[in-house]
């Protein structure tokens, strides 16, 4: 049924939005900051109160049982991060939350829906510039209902190339993360860019404001709204090895085309990470 998903989408723009609201009204008061895996991986009352509105909104909207959710702070408390054949809904409540805490200005909504595996479509609220991307498989992606498309550029050394740090500061991560970007920024390209949200960044690729991001050790919830809203606009995804991408790896390459992501890949310097499907006791 081609438009049985139309509803779905829809509502995810309206909830993206007013979850973005609540993030903006949060900014303003005194923000207190708690961490996770590490002192460097935050997280606030404000993620967890709007993962909480969305996951309740969308239960309200679609009825009890009826989808399932995968959502970042869920996940944290122990719900399991299981992709699975039915109707589920990925969502990461705020997608920078180290720049929501020191007012950088890029904090995203991001909420995907998956069924059967595929992605359906995607929303990204970049709540603080108030731009709403948005994409939907086979539909066009749309910045503030415009249409977006990535930019053209096949020469590396005419291109921008955005990259995260991650949160993982082991030395041998952290010198692998740089060793990389110092062979692409010497390859050369025009430049290295980090928004600090990888929602963010695949958005940027989708408007053609830089070539391509990668980054490891991001997770479905980073990625999942955002890969297909780069696909519809015209991109690509891969795994960093250059193969197909896996949502749940925590790797990804999107870039505007394949010769920019073959390029970028030949320079990344692979090291592990734990899989988001791993059991709990790997994590
Ligand atoms: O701010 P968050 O949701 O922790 O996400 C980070 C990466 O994990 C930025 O994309
Ligand atoms: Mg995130």
């Amino acid at each position: 049924m081609e438009d049985q998903w139309q509803r779905a989408y829809d509502f995810a723009v309206e909830v993206a939005r007013k979850a973005g609201e609540e993030i903006r009204k949060a900014g303003e008061r005194e923000i207190r900051v708690m961490t996770k895996s590490s002192t460097v991986d935050l997280v606030t009352k404000t993620d967890e109160r709007v993962e909480k509105i969305i996951i309740g909104s969308l239960t309200d909207e679609f009825g009890e049982g009826t989808h399932c959710f995968i959502g970042e702070e869920s996940v944290a408390k122990g719900e399991p991060c299981i992709l699975t054949d039915k109707p589920t809904w990925i969502i990461d409540p705020v997608d920078g939350t180290t720049n929501f805490v020191h007012g950088f200005p890029f904090v995203a909504v991001s909420i995907a829906f998956a069924v059967n595996k595929q992605l359906e479509f995607g929303v990204v609220y970049s709540c603080l510039e108030d731009k709403m991307y948005k994409a939907r498989k086979g539909k066009g992606a749309f910045c503030n209902d415009q249409q977006i498309q990535v930019s053209d550029v096949k020469d590396i050394h005419k291109s921008i190339i955005i990259s995260e740090h991650g949160t993982d500061r082991s030395p041998e991560k952290v010198t692998k993360t740089f060793s990389t970007m110092q062979k692409i920024l010497c390859i050369p390209v025009h430049g290295l860019r980090g928004s600090g949200t990888a929602a963010t960044n695949m958005c940027l690729v989708a408007t053609g404001a830089v070539e391509a991001f990668f980054e490891i050790g991001i997770h479905c919830w980073d990625i999942a709204a955002g890969a297909v809203i780069v696909q519809e606009a015209g991109g690509i995804l891969l795994d960093v090895d250059g193969g197909p991408l896996d949502l749940m790896s925590r790797r990804m390459v999107s870039a505007n085309n394949e010769t920019i992501a073959k390029r970028i890949i030949k320079e990344i310097e692979i090291f592990p990470v734990v899989r988001d499907d791993a059991p709990a006791e790997k994590q």
